[in-house]
């Protein structure tokens, strides 16, 4: 008989609100509201540590509680994987390239990050959570692993995140202006969020410590993001170019060389097939019916 383990998810509170809705009541799961920068006493078998707000604006708004989060927080899950012998999975970040000089990224570039900007309490912060979880494994032995997660969309996401797709999903659903950060020509690689799942969990049952780069290597200009939403959602609205925020990196898309060669994993969701699964999602949570 397989042997039934004990998971620890850890995500943010305002991902609870829509993620975790449909698994309330499920005899197998069990819902604790918890501040991760408090300890937590629990016997699992395994930690994915996924807390943090992921969405620019939403870590900006209280850099101070997120690199409290990234910091204090994984010391504690740390702290709990010790105490109970639990392989620990850290949901890292393509922010620790910062705006890279080294493109496309491989897990070997260390990065070209701003210590003190706007961006820094989510970007340090995770490349400190990077380094406790490495020192972690080394002074204690601990089992880790570590992605480094591109920009990841997909159905049940905030319909407020503040993330490009989310913004420009609900924007050409309510026939509001597509608003493009300047100069547009920025580029991201997008990743749907069943792809970043098996990829996560490939990792924790695999034996690679990483840090791995899980992300889609379809690479788009902001431009050609807000064109392609456009066609698919709504050919009637306009796209607006509005003013930027500091620091915004001018380029990303992952080598993914080392997921394929040590998990078995690639992408399989293509950017234009996953937009139209989002939107329908989006539809039905704003209310607003397909057009035909
Ligand atoms: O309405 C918008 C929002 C954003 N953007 C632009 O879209 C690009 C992507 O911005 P997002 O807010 O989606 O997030 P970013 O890709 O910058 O950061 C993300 O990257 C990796 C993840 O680990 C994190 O989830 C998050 O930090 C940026 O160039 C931004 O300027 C728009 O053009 N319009």
């Amino acid at each position: 008989m397989k042997k039934m383990r004990s998971l620890l998810l850890i995500t943010t509170s305002l991902d609870q609100r829509t993620t975790s809705k449909k698994w309330i009541g499920h005899p197998r799961f069990e819902l604790i509201r918890q501040d991760v920068t408090e300890p937590l006493t629990i016997e699992v078998d395994q930690i994915y540590h996924l807390a943090c707000p992921a969405s620019p604006i939403f870590y900006k708004y209280n850099p101070v509680k997120t690199i409290k989060t990234n910091v204090i927080g994984t010391l504690n899950m740390l702290g709990l994987a010790k105490r109970v012998g639990a392989r620990i999975l850290l949901t890292s970040t393509s922010e620790v390239y910062g705006d890279p000089l080294v493109h496309p990224q491989p897990e070997s570039y260390w990065g070209n990050v701003n210590p003190i900007g706007v961006r820094s309490c989510y970007d340090e912060g995770k490349r400190v959570t990077e380094t406790l979880m490495f020192d972690y494994h080394r002074q204690h032995g601990i089992e880790i692993r570590v992605a480094r997660i591109f920009n990841t969309y997909g159905p049940r996401m905030n319909i407020d995140d503040g993330r490009v797709v989310s913004n420009f999903i609900a924007q050409a659903i309510r026939g509001e202006p597509l608003t493009v950060q300047s100069p547009g020509t920025q580029t991201r690689s997008f990743c749907y969020v069943s792809d970043l799942v098996d990829g996560l969990i490939r990792l924790m049952e695999g034996s690679d410590t990483g840090p791995i780069n899980l992300g889609n290597p379809g690479e788009f200009t902001m431009l050609e993001l807000a064109e392609t939403v456009k066609e698919l959602i709504n050919p009637d609205v306009e796209i607006k170019v509005v003013e930027n925020t500091p620091d915004d990196p001018r380029q990303r898309k992952p080598i993914i060389t080392k997921a394929m060669e040590l998990l078995g994993w690639e992408p399989k969701v293509k950017l234009r097939d996953g937009l139209p699964l989002m939107e329908e999602d989006f539809r039905l949570r704003l209310g607003f019916d397909k057009k035909n």
